[in-house]
C-alpha cells in the first residue's frame, strides 16, 4: 500500500506516518481507499494542519504526528535561534496543542516531548527524533499487547465467539500501527475466535466505510458494513456479542469521550446483553480530567454534515449539529482495556491504581 519503505522491521502492519528523508510522511487519509496520496511536511504549522485537516486521524496516531512535529519544530527553532531555541519552539508547540481539542494523546505526546528538551545548548533534533520514533514504536507494541488482552478476555468470557461489531476506525491508521480496538479484532480472528466484524459506516466522515473496511478487506477479515442507525437493530437479533471501540480520551472516572455514536452502541449493547469493550492505551487516559463532563467535545461544523464526498445533496444551507464525539459513561464499559491490563468496572479508583502501576 505505501510506497515507502517499512523503515523500522517491525511485524507487517499498515504505516500511515513514516519518518523519511528527514521529513514526516504522512498517508492523505481523505483520499483513502480509492487513493494512497502521501503528504510531506517539513514544519510543524504542516502538520497542526495536517492533523485538523484529519490528513492523519484517531487518537495515538494524531499524538505520533505531533511528536514528530515538534521534531520539526526544534529544526527551525535552532536553526534560528540556536542556544535560544527553547523560547524560539513554543510559537509551533502551541500551533501543535491546538490542531484538534478532544484526543488526549496530542497533549500527552507534547508533554513528552518537551520533558525531552535537556539543557545541552546543542542541536536537538537526534535526540528528539529517537524519542518521537519511539513514542511510535511503543505505541505498536502496546497495541499489539492490547489485542491479546482483549482478546483472551473475550476468549473467555460466556459471550465469546461469534462477531463482533467495531465503530469508527481504530486500526493502524488510527495509530502507530496495527491498532486498538481493530488490534483486538485483528488478534480475535487471527486465533479463529471469531467469525465476522460489523463495521459502523460512522457518518460524517466515514472512517468506518472508507477505513475500517479498507483494513480489513487488506487482511482478509470477513466484515459487512452496516449504517450507523441500524446497529442498535443489529444487535437485537443476536449474533453480535461484543461491541469493541476505542478513545479519544477517557476521564478519571472511567467515562470515556470516542466517535460520535459510540453512546448509542454502549446503551443498546447493555439493553441486548452484548459487551462493550474500550481499548486505549494509558496515553488515552487523562486523570487531570475528573469526568466526562469536562472532556471538550470537537464540533466540525455543519458542512461536513451536510455533504458526501463533496457533494451537497441535502438543503445547502441548513442547520445542523456536527459533534464528532460523545462521551459514554463508565458504567457502560464492561472492560477497559489498556497495555497495562484490563479494568472490568473503570471507575476512578481502578484507573488511579492503573495510573499508578
Ligand atoms: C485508536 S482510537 C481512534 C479514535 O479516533 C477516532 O476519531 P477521529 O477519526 O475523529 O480522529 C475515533 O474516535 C476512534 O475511536
Amino acid at each position: 500500500m505505501s510506497s515507502l519503505p517499512q523503515t523500522d522491521g517491525l511485524p507487517d502492519t499498515i504505516r500511515a506516518i513514516v519518518w523519511d528523508d528527514d521529513r514526516l510522511q504522512l498517508l492523505d487519509q481523505r483520499q483513502l481507499p480509492g487513493q494512497s496520496v502521501w503528504l510531506t511536511l517539513d514544519d510543524a504549522p504542516a502538520v497542526a494542519r495536517a492533523i485538523h485537516d484529519m490528513v492523519v486521524r484517531g487518537a495515538p496516531a494524531i499524538g505520533i504526528a505531533a511528536a514528530y512535529g515538534v521534531v520539526l519544530a526544534a529544526r527551525a527553532a535552532y536553526r534560528d535561534a540556536g542556544p535560544d531555541w527553547r523560547a524560539a519552539i513554543e510559537p509551533d508547540l502551541t500551533t501543535l496543542a491546538a490542531a484538534r481539542p478532544t484526543a488526549i494523546n496530542l497533549n500527552w505526546a507534547l508533554a513528552r516531548m518537551r520533558a525531552a528538551f535537556t539543557a545541552s545548548d546543542g542541536d536537538p533534533e537526534p535526540q528528539l527524533l529517537q524519542l518521537a520514533a519511539a513514542i511510535q514504536h511503543e505505541d505498536i507494541a502496546a497495541n499489539r499487547h492490547m489485542g491479546a488482552l482483549g482478546a483472551d478476555l473475550i476468549d473467555h468470557d460466556r459471550r465469546n465467539g461469534g462477531a463482533v461489531l467495531t465503530h469508527c476506525n481504530t486500526g493502524s491508521l488510527a495509530t502507530g500501527g496495527f491498532g486498538t480496538a481493530l488490534g483486538v479484532v485483528r488478534t480475535l480472528y487471527g486465533r479463529n475466535s471469531i467469525e465476522r466484524v460489523y463495521a459502523t459506516e460512522t457518518r460524517p466522515w466515514l472512517q468506518g466505510a472508507r477505513l475500517t473496511a479498507w483494513e480489513l478487506q487488506q487482511d482478509r477479515i470477513p466484515a459487512t458494513l452496516i449504517a450507523d442507525s441500524a446497529a442498535a437493530a443489529l444487535l437485537a437479533q443476536g449474533g453480535v456479542h461484543w461491541v469493541i471501540v476505542g478513545a479519544d480520551r477517557v476521564a478519571a472516572n472511567g467515562d470515556v469521550a470516542n466517535k460520535i455514536g459510540t453512546y448509542a452502541l454502549a446503551l443498546a449493547a447493555r439493553r441486548h446483553d452484548v459487551g462493550f469493550m474500550v481499548v486505549a492505551p494509558t496515553s488515552t487516559i487523562d486523570t487531570a480530567t475528573a469526568s466526562g463532563a469536562d472532556i471538550p467535545i470537537e464540533d466540525r461544523g455543519a458542512a461536513e454534515l451536510l455533504s458526501y464526498g463533496g457533494h451537497t445533496p441535502g438543503v445547502a444551507d441548513m442547520p445542523a449539529w456536527n459533534p464528532v464525539f460523545d462521551v459514554t459513561p463508565a458504567e457502560l464499559v464492561d472492560a477497559l482495556v489498556t497495555e497495562k491490563g484490563v479494568l472490568t468496572a473503570p471507575d476512578s479508583a481502578a484507573i488511579d491504581g492503573l495510573m499508578r502501576a
